[in-house]
């Protein structure tokens, strides 16, 4: 990735890339992508939590040569920010989660993957290359041998780690895709999951037909009418593996699970957890000898008045200090500018990833568009380390920050 590609003028900023991205969509796709659950405090709150800090620079420190790149997984990736795995990816464009893969691969930055991806788990592997480790992000299922199958279908593809979704037990309450009533159109599929699909790879003509539904569905923006929410959970009249079906899982306990997973992955998949926002799981998800924990809320879209996870991050950094062991702690949510990612790892994270700009991205231009939001927020973090007097990301430490208090006093770390 380099600083020397010529600037999209039309898009210069993640902001900008959601309002044009906004107008791509057609209105379900937007609102699921979008929305928060319920008033939507916590989505709003990931975002401004980062207005609560400044950059303290250091100056005359010869910034002339800047390492931004970070080993995640065996990996040098190019900046310490991965590709969230988010559901869903062709309802946004066509080529979905491959042009997310080829981005990625292109960009040298890791990609988590969704269970509930719209690509095969093989498929994306595939476009990511050998080189490039993936994440494969799981929610476990009361039925585990659809889990251990998927399990051992990804440590067959090449995949490096799964990150175990922890804060679903229910589903959130999204009340834009309960009003639209919203579900996977019939021309795409769970492809995971798809049954009648023997090697879970798509073929040319099935992509064709594929692109031209998207199409007309973007243009007729049709309501869906299959499926149904009951006030609490939604219904799958189908008994289909679906998301709103399988998804949650409210059974998922430390004792049970996260050792019957560990057994399924190690050695050659690492596990990871998604969905810590306190000390106290920090130290249990240590005590369960996990490899890593993402402090996550699941971008606002599952308990609406929990803290940002920026906030939430310093105590979980304090507990696995207090644990004296090596466990790497990541972190999403609201992440919007470079400076977002050298704040969050300046607060402690070691790496961070992106959920709904990669999303804007596709509805943008497909892979162009994901090339172009990841471009963006390498040259904008590159540029902070730069004019922060920070030439390797070991270096980001809370004394490059000060917090910017209610009455509007700075205070340093
Ligand atoms: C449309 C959408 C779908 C998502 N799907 C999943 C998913 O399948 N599994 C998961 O663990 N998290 C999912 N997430 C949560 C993201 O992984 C990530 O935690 C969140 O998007 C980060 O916040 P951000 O969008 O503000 O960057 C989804 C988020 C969005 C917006
Ligand atoms: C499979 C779903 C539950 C997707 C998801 O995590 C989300 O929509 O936030």
């Amino acid at each position: 990735m380099s600083n020397g590609q010529p600037h999209d003028l039309e898009c210069l900023t993640i902001d900008q890339l959601e309002k044009i991205a906004a107008d791509r969509m057609d209105k379900q796709t937007r609102d699921y992508y979008n929305e928060g659950a319920d008033s939507g405090t916590t989505l709003a709150e990931n975002k401004l939590a980062y207005q609560k800090y400044r950059i303290r620079p250091r100056v005359l420190r010869d910034v002339s040569k800047i390492d931004t790149s970070v080993d995640i997984f065996g990996f040098k990736n190019t900046i310490p920010m991965g590709v969230a795995p988010t559901a869903m990816q062709r309802l946004a464009h066509q080529d979905g989660e491959l042009a997310t893969a080829r981005a990625c691969r292109k960009a040298g930055i890791v990609m988590g993957l969704s269970s509930f991806s719209t690509t095969s788990l093989e498929d994306v592997k595939g476009a990511l290359g050998e080189e490039h480790p993936g994440l494969l992000q799981l929610y476990l299922f009361e039925d585990r041998e659809e889990s251990k199958n998927l399990i051992a279908r990804a440590k067959k593809a090449g995949y490096k780690a799964v990150a175990l979704t922890v804060d679903t037990p229910m589903l959130g309450r999204r009340n834009l895709e309960i009003k639209n009533q919203f579900k996977l159109p019939r021309h795409l599929k769970s492809a995971n999951f798809d049954r009648e699909g023997n090697n879970h790879s798509t073929t040319s003509e099935e992509k064709e037909a594929e692109a031209n539904e998207t199409r007309k569905r973007t243009q007729e923006q049709q309501a869906s009418r299959a499926g149904y929410h009951d006030g609490s959970q939604w219904v799958s009249p189908t008994g289909r593996i679906t998301f709103h079906s399988h998804a949650p899982n409210p059974t998922l306990n430390w004792e049970r699970d996260i050792d019957w997973l560990k057994q399924q992955c190690h050695p050659e998949m690492e596990v990871w957890v998604k969905g810590i926002a306190t000390g106290e799981d920090a130290i249990l998800a240590c005590h369960h000898g996990v490899d890593g924990i993402i402090v996550s809320n699941h971008g606002g879209r599952q308990l609406n008045g929990a803290l940002a996870t920026l906030d939430a991050l310093p105590e979980v950094v304090d507990a696995v200090k207090s644990m004296n062991r090596k466990m790497p702690v990541h972190v999403d949510g609201g992440i919007r500018h470079g400076t977002d990612v050298f704040k969050a790892l300046a607060l402690g994270a070691d790496f961070v990833w992106i959920g709904r700009p990669v999303l804007w991205g596709l509805a943008y231009k497909g892979q162009e568009g994901v090339d172009l939001c990841l471009k963006l927020l390498n040259d904008e973090f590159r540029l902070c380390m730069g004019l922060a007097g920070v030439t390797r990301v070991d270096e980001i430490g809370k004394e490059y920050l000060a917090k910017i208090n209610r009455d509007g006093f700075v205070s340093k770390l």
